[in-house]
């Protein structure tokens, strides 16, 4: 989504709201004050973008940077209703409990999560914000998708703001063990808020588990398990209401990505690309947020010890790591891009040639269309986080190889895991098991490559985007109609 164009706000509300917390546009302001939208980063943008045009619904959620307030708009079919941050906000909310507090503790504690009171407290009123800005965008019996960690509160609020709403609620990050999420001061307040919605959705089974444990042991809510739904959901009882927790692995377009690497230009840009690579052997890719959840740091030590040890010859490998810039000023991130950009530089230094490093690293976004022309061109994708809700990008990749050339390494604590079975799987915590993953990926015979590659593609094309929104509504609508 590139353009937005003003138009007068529709006085009955929309029927279909997704509020989550960014926009799927961000607003940018450059040096010289002039501002202009662009795409917003993450998975959750590109996975409900599409949804959304076809149902002519509206979004509520931040413009991206501080103190934006913008009017209502519509930015391709899109209704957008911006929810105003100041810098405080953004520091307290987002920057803070969002991602201070709740992401490190979600994704298994691997930094340690800080609690601070004055965080919660700005978490509360910001997610009242988004839950009085939601309450106002929907028409009366509308259903309402509320989306992700940073709006774990909302179910509930909009609930009593709204009790005509239909609610649902998807969480995108992995639901932590019972044992960890017992950590946090505000759990009873969160685990209530989810409650708020009629259905709350996972990426996994285990992520919906413990949620229902939770909700019992916290909350004194039962549960039963629905044979109905073949072992996918189960109901919780919260005084007269039944909520409904699942599983839906969320997927991504499939088929437009598949389309678009068959595209001429594409493949042509792919050829290029390695040749400006410097026409390697073995093409290496890695894409990700710079986040210390994705592995990034794993993968440049699988590959420096493959290459001290003689196992890959560098002469014959490159690695391409793109790294989109995300939550720079939360200190956990400027440590853990200092520590890859050293690597980055140590792997070039004892290893590279002159005009030849052995990884390139842009730490930039890349335009979507470049983006699948890099997936075409490199024979080797690398997915190592050491913990992720699901990971687009490793399907992206997969719905890129349209020739069943190509390999996914493939970290076991993604959620893609659970789907992405014939992937080259490996433990990101057990750096010799990465290093023979890499390995299996680059030596295995081409029939055993081209076997798995088939088999990831008949998983992706089969489960996209669209049949999992249909799966959720399905679930929101036997919910409601009950
Ligand atoms: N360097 C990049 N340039 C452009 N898009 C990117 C880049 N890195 C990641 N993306 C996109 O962002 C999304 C990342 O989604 P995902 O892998 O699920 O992780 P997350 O949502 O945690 O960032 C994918 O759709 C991917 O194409
Ligand atoms: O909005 P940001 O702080 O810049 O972060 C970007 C998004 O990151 C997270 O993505 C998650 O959702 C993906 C789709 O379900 C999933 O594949 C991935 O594993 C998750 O990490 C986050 O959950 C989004 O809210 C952010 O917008």
């Amino acid at each position: 989504m590139t353009r937005a164009t003003e138009q007068t706000p529709p006085d009955a509300g929309a029927d279909f709201v997704v509020v989550a917390n960014r926009l799927p546009v961000d607003l940018v302001r450059d040096k010289d004050g002039r501002e202009h939208w662009k795409a917003s980063p993450g998975g959750l943008v590109t996975a409900l973008e599409s949804i959304l045009k076809a149902n002519h619904g509206a979004w509520v959620g931040w413009p991206g940077v501080a103190d934006a307030a913008p009017e209502p708009f519509d930015a391709d079919g899109i209704r957008l209703h911006s929810v105003t941050l100041s810098a405080e906000d953004v520091g307290l909310y987002y920057e803070g409990f969002s991602n201070g507090t709740v992401w490190p503790l979600f994704h298994d504690v691997v930094v340690p999560p800080e609690y601070h009171r004055e965080w919660w407290n700005a978490y509360v009123a910001i997610n009242r914000r988004f839950a009085e800005a939601t309450a106002a965008a929907a028409a009366t019996d509308a259903t309402v998708w509320v989306q992700d960690y940073q709006l774990l509160l909302v179910p509930r609020l909009l609930r009593e703001m709204r009790p005509d709403l239909t609610i649902g609620f998807f969480l995108h990050i992995p639901f932590p063990p019972v044992e960890l999420f017992m950590q946090l001061p505000w759990r009873s307040e969160i685990v209530e808020g989810m409650l708020g919605a009629d259905l709350v959705g996972f990426h996994l089974p285990g992520g919906a588990d413990n949620f229902r444990i939770l909700a019992h042991r916290l909350g004194g809510h039962p549960s039963v398990r629905l044979r109905s739904t073949r072992g996918r959901a189960s109901e919780i009882r919260v005084d007269d209401r039944r909520v409904r927790v699942g599983a839906f692995p969320i997927s991504i377009d499939s088929a437009s990505i598949d389309a678009a690497a068959r595209d001429r230009g594409t493949r042509a840009r792919a050829e290029r690309l390695r040749t400006e690579l410097g026409s390697p052997e073995i093409l290496l890719l890695g894409v990700d947020r710079l986040d210390y959840t994705k592995g990034i740091d794993v993968r440049l030590r699988a590959l420096e010890e493959l290459f001290e040890e003689g196992r890959l010859e560098t002469a014959d490998v490159t690695l391409l790591q793109l790294a989109t810039p995300s939550r720079e000023r939360v200190e956990q991130y400027q440590i853990m891009r200092s520590r890859i950009e050293e690597s980055v530089g140590r792997i070039n230094g004892s290893f590279g040639e002159i005009g030849h490093p052995v990884v390139t690293y842009i730490h930039r976004p890349v335009p979507k269309s470049e983006l699948t022309a890099f997936y075409v061109a490199a024979d080797v994708m690398l997915v190592t986080p050491v913990r992720d809700g699901m990971n687009l990008v490793a399907k992206e990749y997969v719905a890129s190889c349209t020739d069943g050339e190509g390999s996914l390494v493939l970290s076991e604590f993604a959620g893609a895991a659970a789907e992405l079975r014939q992937a080259y799987l490996c433990n990101p915590h057990d750096l010799e098991g990465v290093k023979d993953a890499i390995m299996a990926a680059v030596t295995e015979a081409e029939d055993d490559r081209r076997r798995r590659m088939r088999a990831l593609r008949r998983q992706v094309l089969g489960n996209d985007v669209h049949a999992w929104a249909r799966r959720f509504f399905e679930t929101l609508d036997a919910t409601s109609d009950e």
